[in-house]
């Protein structure tokens, strides 16, 4: 049974639907709506969402309809799907895409993954349905070694991707950085890299340095805006 979803209601459980601005990435600045699923297989030692997984309990549950109708409410042709992990059920997102993929205002949806998950399913919707195939990005995590995780990263993933895509690697080490140079150098295929400085372990000019020495120039830095903006725990923004 898929414990996610309160099968008699088929209802999803969630964390948070808000608008702000997209924080990370090549969208940085955009007005998005983000769409937080409850639930996470991962335990990342450093993680700012602790709120959205075990033992804390999902806020509340909605039905896809609900969700939409939300989002619509909003009306930003960006959408972000984020979590927790918001793939840890294929039948909750499978659903969920395709409503958000009929949706014609909807332009972008760009899914925060945390690297574990096996995209081939997901790649195979994108490939399938005209509306996705248009607007659906993989925004996928490399967890590194000071997140403790690092051995559930599935690298398969990096052989799915395209150039739509995007490829995060947090870094709150130098030990974090060169895990993932030679991560990039023997897996990566398409995509746009980012690094991610992790916030209070890492100085973001130190990063800059490593990736410019490393002459990694098609990587791009990616700061989290939301937390210089609103600071670091804030919710909801
Ligand atoms: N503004 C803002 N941008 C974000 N980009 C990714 C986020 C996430 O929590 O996955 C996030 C978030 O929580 N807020
Ligand atoms: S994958 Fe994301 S939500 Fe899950 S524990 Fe790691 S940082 Fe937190
Ligand atoms: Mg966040």
């Amino acid at each position: 049974m898929d414990n996610l979803t309160d099968v008699k209601n088929n209802q999803i459980a969630m964390v948070e639907i808000f608008q702000s601005i997209e924080g990370e990435g090549t969208k940085a600045g955009t007005p998005t709506t983000f769409i937080r699923l409850f639930g996470c297989n991962l335990r990342c030692s450093w993680c700012d969402t602790k709120y959205s997984y075990e033992p804390d309990k999902p806020r509340f549950y909605a039905s896809v309809e609900q969700i939409l109708e939300q989002a619509t409410t909003y009306g930003s042709s960006s959408v972000c799907l984020t979590g927790g992990e918001p793939l840890l059920s294929f039948k909750n997102a499978y659903a969920l895409l395709l409503g958000l993929g009929e949706l014609d205002f909807i332009k972008d949806i760009h899914i925060e993954t945390n690297g574990s998950i096996d995209l081939t399913p997901y790649c195979k919707l994108r490939n399938d349905n005209a509306n996705l195939n248009q607007k659906v990005r993989f925004v996928v995590d490399y967890k590194p070694i000071s997140s403790g995780q690092n051995e559930k990263m599935n690298l398969n993933n990096f052989s799915l991707l395209s150039n739509r895509d995007e490829i995060k690697f947090v870094i709150g080490s130098e030990e974090d950085f060169l895990l993932a140079r030679t991560v990039i150098e023997q897996y990566y295929q398409s995509g746009q890299i980012l690094f991610s400085p992790l916030w209070g372990k890492i100085e973001p000019a130190r990063l800059v340095s490593l990736m410019l020495d490393s002459k990694l120039l098609h990587a791009r830095l990616s700061l989290q805006l939301h937390k210089m903006i609103w600071g670091q725990d804030k919710e909801g923004v």
